[in-house]
């Protein structure tokens, strides 16, 4: 393990003061830091500090409105551009009449590349149909019509390309381009057809019609840990306690509609991504709640934290649900690394079932406020683990 530190204090603007709490081992520091009552002021995840961070003048979008700027999926039609008609033409000037044929060759169809860009968030830009630039007829006088430009589509990082149910590209770089559908080829001028044989050729061919597909676009959200659980388990407000994501948070079912992905940041500027993923319910594999559709973002996180809620009466059964719902999904999702967080430890009765849990579990389990922020270092911690874990398990880190 590296010797760099681990920050775990936040600025607080509002009172104007800065207090961090630097360690240097983080494996060790995570048993060490079992900080309570005083000490929280430290830590970067009260909400205290979460409502400082914020812009205070920027009004916060509500989910309704949140929903209707991301989309997941989409269905395109890309049509290249078709190539230009070659042209038939002869060659005449003064004093040369039959100065031979001179028609010049169209020019070739743009083709359509999707790329993918970091910078884009969803898929509600992206048009129904796409028709690529056409190449321009030939002229006289042996002018080549010019090429069609290729046209392109920025899809965001982690945008699955399919056709009829099969996966054709994943494209989940920065910059990573994919050439869906290629221009036609432009015609051939009567000059083409010039030979020994036909000093006079009066054949010109128009242009091939460019490619055309039906494709479906489908994001799957790009983070190092997925929050899963069951709606109101308090996913949302974790994330806003560990992180710089702002989903909106309230008291009834199914509040998320739609995936937040928040940053952690560490002292020795490494960030881990985590991904607050709308609530489970039991059948969500028979498309029961909000079914199937925002599993697929689940599939993409390397690491998994399930979120517990320790005010409903037996909390440990959420676990075998939600397990149970990611393996009807995808067979071995529930087997990724993971931890299990119970959120709601500040409730009364929630340290007796906290008991009742770890004697259920044989994986650790980490309590947290997400409401009060109480124990959210350890829960920082323990991401870091599994991120550094994951990155000798890859070999190479990911930025995102
Ligand atoms: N007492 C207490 N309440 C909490 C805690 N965390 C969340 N809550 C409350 O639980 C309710 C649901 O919180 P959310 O963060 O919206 O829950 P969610 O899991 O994102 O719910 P969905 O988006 O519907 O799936 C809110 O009223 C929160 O204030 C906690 O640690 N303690
Ligand atoms: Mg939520």
């Amino acid at each position: 393990m590296s010797s760099v530190g681990y920050i775990i204090g936040h600025e607080v603007r509002r009172q104007e003061v800065r207090v961090f709490c630097y360690i240097s081992s983080p494996v060790s520091a995570a048993w060490k830091l079992q900080v309570t009552g005083g000490v929280r002021g430290v830590s970067s995840s009260c909400t205290l500090c979460a409502k400082a961070r914020g812009n205070p003048k920027k009004r916060e979008m509500s989910e309704k409105q949140l929903t209707r700027h991301f989309v997941d999926h989409r269905h395109v039609k890309l049509v290249a551009g078709s190539g230009g008609k070659g042209l038939c033409s002869f060659h005449s000037e003064p004093r040369k009449e039959w100065g031979g044929p001179d028609g010049g060759n169209g020019g070739d169809g743009g083709s359509i590349v999707m790329k993918a860009d970091r910078f884009v968030k969803s898929l509600a830009q992206i048009l129904p149909i796409y028709k690529g630039e056409d190449g321009q007829s030939g002229g006289s006088k042996n002018c080549y019509g010019r090429n069609g430009s290729p046209t392109f589509i920025s899809v965001p990082v982690g945008t699955v390309v399919k056709e009829e149910g099969r996966t054709i590209v994943d494209l989940s770089e920065h910059g990573q381009e994919y050439l869906a559908v290629f221009g036609g080829a432009g015609g051939k001028g009567n000059r083409f057809y010039l030979s020994n044989e036909n000093r006079a050729p009066m054949t010109a061919t128009s242009g091939m019609v460019g490619q055309e597909r039906i494709l479906l676009l489908e994001l799957r959200t790009m983070a190092h840990a997925g929050l899963v659980g069951f709606p109101n388990a308090g996913k949302s407000s974790l994330l806003r306690a560990i992180s710089n994501a702002r989903p909106a948070v309230a008291a009834y079912p199914f509040t998320t509609l739609n995936p937040h992905v928040g940053i952690v940041k560490y002292r020795d500027y490494e960030q881990v991504a985590v991904a607050d993923i709308p609530g489970i319910i039991r059948g969500a594999h028979l498309n029961r709640g909000l079914g199937l559709s925002f599993l697929r973002h689940i599939e993409r996180c390397r690491f998994l934290l399930f979120v517990l809620d320790l005010s409903t009466p037996e909390p440990w059964t959420q676990l075998q649900h939600l397990r149970y719902e990611l393996d009807q999904y995808d067979p071995g999702l529930s087997q990724r690394p993971q931890a299990i967080i119970a959120n709601k430890i500040d409730l009364p009765e929630a340290r007796k079932k906290l008991e009742t849990l770890r004697s259920h579990v044989t994986e650790r389990v980490i309590p947290v406020s997400a409401l009060t922020g109480q124990n959210t270092e350890e829960l920082i911690l323990h991401l870091r683990e599994l991120y550094d874990g994951y990155l000798q398990g890859e070999g190479k880190p990911t930025r995102w």
